[in-house]
């Protein structure tokens, strides 16, 4: 049976006020189903990285309702949804964000320090070896590819075994060749381990990896996709889906 690991319903998110208030998302309502692919498109500004917050509990919206592994994150206080989005959500982003003083193998375990536990050495080189990074455990991240960064950087989102990985962008700053080492690397994550993972991207081809296109058009929910499909049908049905703006 397939369950929903997470639901959203009505998603508004607001931000400024006066002439300066800009609605980001405005009543979006899906669901990730456990152990599926699901890419977030859309052009600039259509509110991709906003759903990606607000999921993952980083953004609060004003109005509706996530639901991650069970849980409504509205009904959590800052500490609670802290330990929730610690515990039960990995994430992911472009620019990698490893801290530059710590070595791979201290950059994944730190989630699990961070949580008070002690990680146990195995499933850190677990955790490297399963992103292809066993031999580089004490490289600090200026020693490692773009590529190779953000597969610790997935590493670290895995260790705490998450209901779901959110990635936004997070192929945005390799070449293609790394990137397709890391979108392969999310595909298996799913296939393989029956891991949820939502992944916002630009690019028709890193979107084909999925099994579900969502695609957002200011702040809603303007068309969806379902596999397979190939980087240039889903190239088509975004130009029919959300005209090009006449400049
Ligand atoms: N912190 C913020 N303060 C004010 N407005 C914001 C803020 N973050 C996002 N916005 C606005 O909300 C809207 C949605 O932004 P969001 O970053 O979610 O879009 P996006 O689809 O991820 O864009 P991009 O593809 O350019 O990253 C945009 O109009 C943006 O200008």
């Amino acid at each position: 049976m397939t369950t929903d690991t997470v639901t959203l319903t009505g998603l508004r998110a607001v931000y400024g006020s006066g002439s300066r208030r800009v609605t980001a998302l405005d009543g979006v309502t899906t669901s990730f189903a456990s152990g599926t692919f699901t890419a977030v498109m859309g052009p600039s500004g259509s509110g991709k990285s906003t759903l990606l917050h607000c999921a993952a509990g980083l953004d609060r919206p004003v109005a509706g309702t996530v639901t991650v592994d069970g849980i409504r994150l509205g009904d959590l206080g800052e500490d609670e949804l802290t330990r929730l989005r610690r515990d039960r959500i990995g994430f992911v982003f472009q620019a990698f964000n490893l801290i530059s003083s710590l070595t791979a193998a201290q950059n994944v375990e730190l989630p699990l320090r961070l949580a008070g536990r002690r990680p146990a050495d195995r499933d850190v080189t677990a955790g490297l070896a399963a992103v292809g990074l066993a031999d580089r455990a004490g490289h600090r991240p200026s020693e490692l590819s773009g590529g190779e960064q953000q597969r610790v950087a997935i590493a670290r989102a895995l260790v705490t075994r998450p209901a779901v990985v959110f990635a936004d962008e997070p192929t945005g700053a390799l070449d293609s060749a790394a990137s397709r080492q890391v979108l392969r690397l999310l595909r298996a994550l799913v296939d393989e381990h029956g891991q949820t993972v939502v992944m916002v991207t630009h690019d028709p081809a890193a979107a084909a990896y999925a099994d579900r296109v969502l695609l957002l058009s200011d702040g809603r929910l303007a068309d969806e996709l379902t596999g397979p499909f190939t980087a240039a049908s889903v190239a088509a049905r975004i130009a029919d889906a959300i005209p090009e703006p006449s400049c």
